[in-house]
């Protein structure tokens, strides 16, 4: 589809810590400079100045204890899903998924590891087991940078990949962002996530300018396949969990809107990207080029 012999790949970018590789497709030594790729790769979250410390997987010690099913789960009397709801079903590819029209009225609560259930075939587990498919980083031809594609269908429901980075705190995210925003060139790829919890606000950022996966490639759309829910599996830090919104077909773009949730009725509000070009916030062109296309990037005011 898009190998010339002018065209070279890296198979895996993640070097097998994904499940599926995240392959890389450039033209030149300067692309590949220019993208960082020495930059190191994380499968989850991590803490600022610990990253050793995984925040969101399984291999962490639990938040709460988790249930004491015996029947996989099976049961309406599981204690995880009495308690904070349960939102996975079968999809058209017999994979666990997110019923996406459904309302999700706060974060998705998967079985962890202090839960009696099976690792392994426990329906309340699907973001833990990573991505299922192979994804490949790629350079636009429009002036939005790199982004990511899919290599395999991927069905309406089906989680896609995490937004994994350094979860930082706003402080640390103003002081990274009045580094940056004057330099015209500069990608911006902090993700603010604001959940509304009664009448709290909880914030979460995550930057993968150091440390990331392969969803800090995705770029943002006003008509995207892609939509953020949040998951917390073994900690109280949720994880940025990308899944499909609509079928998407193989080599399609992934894209997601960097604005926020609302379309899906989530709680949480503002998923924002934070952006400006020439240190204006929120200048920068949207160049999505859809047709309902709103004309500016998202980005956030608080910063
Ligand atoms: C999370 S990064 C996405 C990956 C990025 N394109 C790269 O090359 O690494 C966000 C940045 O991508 C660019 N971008 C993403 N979506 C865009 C869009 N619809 N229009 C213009 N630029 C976009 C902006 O520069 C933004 O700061």
């Amino acid at each position: 589809m898009e190998l010339t012999s002018n065209t070279f790949i890296v198979e895996d970018i993640s070097n097998g810590l994904e499940p599926f590789p995240v392959s890389l497709i450039y033209n030149d030594d300067k692309e590949l400079e220019e993208l960082r790729i020495h930059q190191k790769y994380t499968v989850h979250c991590v803490e600022l100045s610990s990253e050793k410390k995984i925040v969101t997987n399984e291999e962490s010690p639990s938040y709460y204890d988790g249930c004491d099913c015996t029947d996989n789960c099976i049961s309406e009397d599981c204690g995880c899903k009495s308690t904070h709801g349960y939102f996975y079903t079968t999809q058209q590819s017999h994979q666990r998924g997110l019923n996406v029209n459904f309302f999700v009225p706060t974060s998705i609560y998967e079985c962890n590891s202090s839960c009696t259930c099976s690792p392994i075939t426990c329906p309340n587990r699907v973001v833990q087991h990573g991505i299922k498919i192979p994804l490949r980083v790629f350079k636009t031809m429009d002036g939005r940078g790199w982004g990511l594609r899919t290599l395999r269908k991927i069905f309406k429901g089906m989680f896609v990949c995490e937004y994994a980075g350094e979860i930082i705190r706003t402080e640390e995210a103003k002081r990274r962002w009045e580094e940056m925003k004057n330099d015209a060139m500069a990608q911006n790829y902090v993700l603010c996530l604001r959940e509304h919890v009664e009448n709290r606000i909880l914030r979460t950022n995550i930057d993968p300018i150091h440390i990331g996966n392969a969803g800090r490639y995705i770029n943002h759309s006003c008509a995207p396949n892609l939509q953020i829910y949040l998951v917390r599996i073994n900690s109280l830090i949720p994880v940025a969990a990308f899944f499909a919104v609509r079928d998407i077909e193989a080599g399609e773009e992934l894209t997601f809107d960097y604005s926020g949730f609302d379309d899906h009725g989530g709680r949480l509000e503002n998923v924002a990207m934070v952006d400006d070009i020439e240190g204006k916030k929120g200048k920068k062109k949207c160049l999505c080029g859809n047709e309902i296309c709103r004309g500016i990037l998202p980005f956030d005011q608080s910063l």
